[in-house]
């Protein structure tokens, strides 16, 4: 219920419009009702002189003054009549009730999947890297429609709801203590099956947590397949995933039979109910047949309608954690905002200066008392042992990290002032693993941006010494390049990357270990290029290999954290 709170909060208008037009299916819906029992009586009761043997009860007195009053007159065509318009009245209106309901569910599913890609992406990025690739892409894709088709269940069973009413109000006309009765009948079995929504709620619960760890695992196995094919360790791989399958497979098992029991169980108990009540009328109560017919006419599809609630809720019940586990990421994602800093708008023509830096992950000291300078327009390397806290840096120039204490300023400028966005903007990354995109060559340069034309892509591909195998290529520029760039060497690869970097002009380079898969050739070209645009553009490379910090200007040597230490030497 919270749920329907929640998203008729959010979507105000597109509820209301449903409401309304729920509301109004149900009174046509019970205009054509209430016109069934004069019917009845007419063709049950009629003398042959066309008037009713019988005098008319509260209902049926309460229909021939409406139609009196509309100068209708009574007769089995008026009435067939007014009970096809009314049915077509309400069909039309639950048609928009029903298209609302379906329009709304996707924006549902829309909207939740923007709001947490959106907040993630500007999640502070030590949050970022706790969360599993798999754990979000299964809140985009999974948790996300799930959320959508426990808001259609909801106001399905919102629709349910407002027919049985007016079935049990057409009844409560005809005869209040058989509907009464009724109802009692009905509340009694739904509180029975009640116990079933609650198996389902749990199983549903289960599903969610079970797909969070299935999808993380599953991501995972997926992007270390060649090692594990190539050392025949699939086993592994299936070891691992069918444990939570299995779990998986028998949380849904749970909610399959629940589902059907529900389904089956509650349709027979009404059943009973009814026939009861129609053998206590008609064989002990001698009540008229036509009431009775009417009685078991209303109340059957009150009943039905009630079951078709429940159903409806068993099956909200089930998606509805989905809901929840989203809205929760969600909230955390949100609460992990990076704060952009301030709105200086750096130039870099002196350098970037860290002083007495102090970082940890989580406790774990990787850099402490550190100091470096960048200066503008010259080629800085940073060297040292693996682990050494060398990408750390790289992290925190750019601003996804934050030291623990020192600073850090951009031509002499605390980097607290700096607009943080405008100062990526002037950026280019070439990051250790180079992850292409599964698309054009001219995609994974200009990442889509429409106002990179294709020549710029092509000059920036020469200038990453990338254009003479891109031109081989079957399809050159517009070539795809595979699931993460698979069709292309590692050597290839970091020159697109490095395409993609200097597409931009930008005004600094960082270059984490981006020239560790090129041949001896392509490197010398690489590096001659790095030398030229110094003119241009700060370099900042992080190397374990020696032709690059013999082509620096600075060469900065980490220690390992433990014991931090630095030495510059001036090339
Ligand atoms: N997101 C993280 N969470 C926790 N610890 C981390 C994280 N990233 C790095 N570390 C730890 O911080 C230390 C420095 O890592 P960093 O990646 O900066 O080293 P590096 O010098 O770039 O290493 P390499 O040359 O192997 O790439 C390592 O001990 C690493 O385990």
């Amino acid at each position: 219920m919270r749920l329907m709170l929640n998203l008729f909060r959010a979507y105000p208008m597109a509820s209301f419009l449903m409401v309304l037009a729920l509301f109004f299916s149900g009174l046509a819906e019970g205009l054509g009702l209430s016109a069934m029992l004069p019917m009845l009586k007419i063709v049950l009761n009629t003398d042959p002189s066309g008037t009713m043997a019988e005098p008319p009860g509260q209902m049926e007195q309460m229909v021939l003054d409406v139609l009196a009053w509309a100068g209708i007159p009574v007769t089995l065509g008026a009435l067939l009549t007014l009970i096809v318009v009314a049915a077509t009245f309400k069909a039309v209106l639950l048609l928009i009730a029903q298209r609302q309901v379906g329009y709304t569910a996707a924006r549902v599913a829309t909207d939740l999947r923007l709001q947490i890609l959106r907040n993630m992406m500007r999640s502070r990025w030590h949050f970022f890297l706790h969360q599993p690739a798999g754990k979000l892409a299964n809140t985009l894709a999974t948790e996300a429609q799930r959320a959508a088709d426990a808001y259609m269940n909801g106001a399905t069973a919102l629709t349910f709801f407002i027919q049985a009413l007016v079935y049990t109000s057409v009844a409560v006309v005809i005869s209040w203590k058989a509907t009464l009765l009724s109802l009692i009948g009905g509340i009694v079995i739904i509180g029975l099956s009640h116990f079933l929504v609650r198996i389902t709620r749990k199983a549903g619960q289960k599903q969610t947590d079970l797909m969070v760890s299935l999808m993380s695992h599953l991501t995972d196995t997926l992007q270390s397949v060649k090692p594990l094919k190539a050392m025949a360790r699939e086993h592994l791989a299936d070891e691992l995933l069918k444990h939570e399958t299995n779990r998986l497979n028998k949380a849904l098992r749970r909610q399959v039979l629940a589902s059907a029991a529900l389904n089956s169980g509650q349709d027979l108990m009404f059943i009973m109910v009814i026939a009861f009540g129609v053998y206590l009328a008609l064989g002990i109560l001698s009540m008229d047949f036509a009431i009775v017919l009417m009685l078991a006419v209303t109340l059957g599809r009150g009943y039905n309608f009630l079951g078709k609630v429940q159903k409806q809720y068993q099956k909200m019940m089930q998606s509805e954690s989905a809901y929840w586990s989203l809205i929760d990421t969600n909230r955390r994602a949100e609460e992990e905002q990076e704060h952009l800093g301030g709105h200086a708008t750096p130039a870099l023509t002196k350098g970037i200066a860290l002083r007495d830096i102090a970082f940890s992950y989580d406790g774990n000291t990787v850099l402490s008392g550190f100091d470096l300078d960048i200066p503008a327009h010259q080629m800085t390397t940073l060297v040292g042992p693996s682990g050494s806290g060398k990408t750390t840096i790289i992290d925190l120039v750019i601003g996804l990290l934050r030291p623990d204490t020192g600073q850090i300023t951009i031509d002499d400028r605390p980097f607290e002032e700096i607009d943080l966005k405008a100062w990526r903007r002037m950026v280019g990354y070439v990051p250790q693993e180079t992850v292409l995109l599964h698309d054009s060559v001219l995609h994974n340069v200009s990442l889509g941006d429409p106002q990179i034309s294709e020549a710029r892509v092509e000059a920036a591909l020469k200038q990453a010494g990338a254009w003479d195998f891109v031109q081989d290529l079957p399809e050159g520029i517009h070539t795809l390049v595979g699931e993460r760039g698979g069709r292309l060497s590692g050597g290839q690869r970091q020159r697109v990357a490095i395409a993609r970097a200097l597409i931009n002009a930008p005004q600094l380079l960082i270059l984490d270990e981006a020239t560790s898969a090129l041949d001896p050739e392509s490197e010398a070209a690489i590096i001659e290029t790095l030398r030229g645009l110094r003119e241009q553009l700060t370099i900042l490379a992080i190397t374990h290999n020696s032709s690059l910090s013999d082509a620096a200007d600075v060469v900065h040597r980490l220690e390992p954290a433990a014991a931090p230490k630095v030495a510059t030497d001036e090339a």
